[in-house]
């Protein structure tokens, strides 16, 4: 029924080389204290489930169904970057050139981010859609927010079909262009599948062929959640 995934081809051979961690990430997660942990985990622990999967998979179609039936607050990583690049500052333009790049932006800035959310929500279950991109930014949410995901699912998806879909979601967005996607691509294949070979390896990983219909797809995360304890 639901495949575990196994060890994803080997995805890049200088992965490795993605878990360096920058001096300024060091820092922030030297005073991650227990304390600042505390933060989210003191007087609860929420259920997280990481979402993820290429550019145009259908992430963020899927977690609005899940969110719905399933009762998740969903915070889309992606959103949570594209509301800060709004602001006319030095850290929204950073965000912004980032985006556009198809490249990540820095650890601190999307985990920040993240945990403010979580910290603002009464939810007690949390999709996290898009994140983490890569090891360093895995590295950062588990050392900063101090818990790891409950379950991480994975939407597999042909290059082909990724492309059609992010062509034709006609939704504005900056980085929604051939060139950019091309990039977003090669950043996916780059540093994100091994994050996900990383939690295939801890058996947290659940892969959902993401071809075929909105509907179909649902029936298969539908599957998987409602075998979920509340
Ligand atoms: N199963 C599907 N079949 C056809 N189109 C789909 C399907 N799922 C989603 N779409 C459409 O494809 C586009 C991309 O979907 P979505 O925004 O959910 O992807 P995503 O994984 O969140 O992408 P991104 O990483 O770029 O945010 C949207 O226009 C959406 O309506
Ligand atoms: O954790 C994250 C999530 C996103 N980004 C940047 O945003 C764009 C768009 O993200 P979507 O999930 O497709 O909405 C992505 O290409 C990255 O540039 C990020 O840096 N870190
Ligand atoms: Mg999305």
């Amino acid at each position: 029924m639901w495949r575990r995934l196994g060890f994803l081809s080997p995805a890049i051979s200088s992965s490795k080389r993605q878990n360096r961690i920058p001096e300024s990430l060091k820092l922030v997660m030297l005073f991650a204290t227990d304390a600042v942990k505390d933060d989210i985990t003191a007087s609860r622990r929420p259920f997280i489930t990481f979402v993820l999967g290429g550019p145009g998979s259908g992430k963020g179609t899927q977690c609005a169904r899940i969110a719905s039936a399933f009762g998740f607050a969903h915070l889309s990583a992606g959103d949570l970057l594209r509301e800060e690049m709004s602001c006319d500052s030095k850290k929204g333009k950073l965000i912004r050139d980032i985006i556009m790049e198809g490249k990540i932006v820095p650890s601190e800035i999307t985990v920040h981010l993240i945990k403010e959310a979580i910290m603002s929500s009464s939810a007690d279950r949390f999709l996290i859609d898009g994140f983490p991109r890569s090891e360093e930014n895995r590295i950062a949410f588990e050392t900063i927010i101090g818990v790891e995901p409950n379950l991480v699912l994975f939407f597999d998806c042909p290059e082909e079909e990724m492309v059609k879909r992010v062509l034709g979601r006609n939704q504005g967005r900056i980085d929604d262009n051939i060139e950019t996607i091309k990039k977003r691509l090669k950043v996916f294949e780059m540093l994100n599948l091994p994050v996900i070979n990383y939690y295939s390896a801890k058996g947290k990983l659940y892969k959902i062929n993401a071809t075929g219909t909105v509907d179909e797809i649902f029936e298969k995360v539908r599957h998987l959640f409602g075998s979920l304890r509340p």
